[in-house]
């Protein structure tokens, strides 16, 4: 127990090679898949956010990664702010484009634009 809180508040530096592969596992994830969702489990943003997609897209798999059932989930959170420049989960991409957190999600359905930004083809 005291070792896991000593260990989530100094946490290990990360190898050369370590980096390298979390930075390829996000990339990989942001391109390969419609939408992305990086996700705390007990998130009440992100649960919002999952069921709001699942119910309204839930014809269009979105890959959620819960960053907080992960070693490297940290690490992940923080290429992710270096990236996006956003630290908070959730954090979502539609086809690669960074589009925010819940509230953002929420507005851009509420506005309408979410259906034509997860219809868009990627490459339109
Ligand atoms: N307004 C943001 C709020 C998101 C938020 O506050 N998320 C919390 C978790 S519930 C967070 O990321 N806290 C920092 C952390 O977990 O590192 C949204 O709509 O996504």
């Amino acid at each position: 127990m005291l070792a896991s809180i000593f260990h989530s508040l100094f946490p290990k530096p990360l190898s050369p090679e370590e980096m390298t592969e979390i930075k390829e596992f996000v990339d990989n994830a942001i391109t390969s898949n419609h939408i992305v969702v990086f996700s705390k489990s007990y998130c009440p943003y992100c649960l919002k956010a999952k069921t709001l997609l699942k119910n309204e897209y839930g014809d269009v798999p979105a890959f959620v990664v819960e960053l907080d059932t992960r070693k490297d989930g940290s690490a992940i959170q923080n290429y992710l702010e270096e990236m996006t420049g956003q630290r908070t989960v959730p954090s979502i991409f539609i086809h690669e484009k960074h589009i925010g957190g819940s509230d953002d999600l929420a507005a851009l359905q509420t506005s309408g634009k979410l259906r034509d930004l997860i219809n868009e083809a990627p490459d339109s």
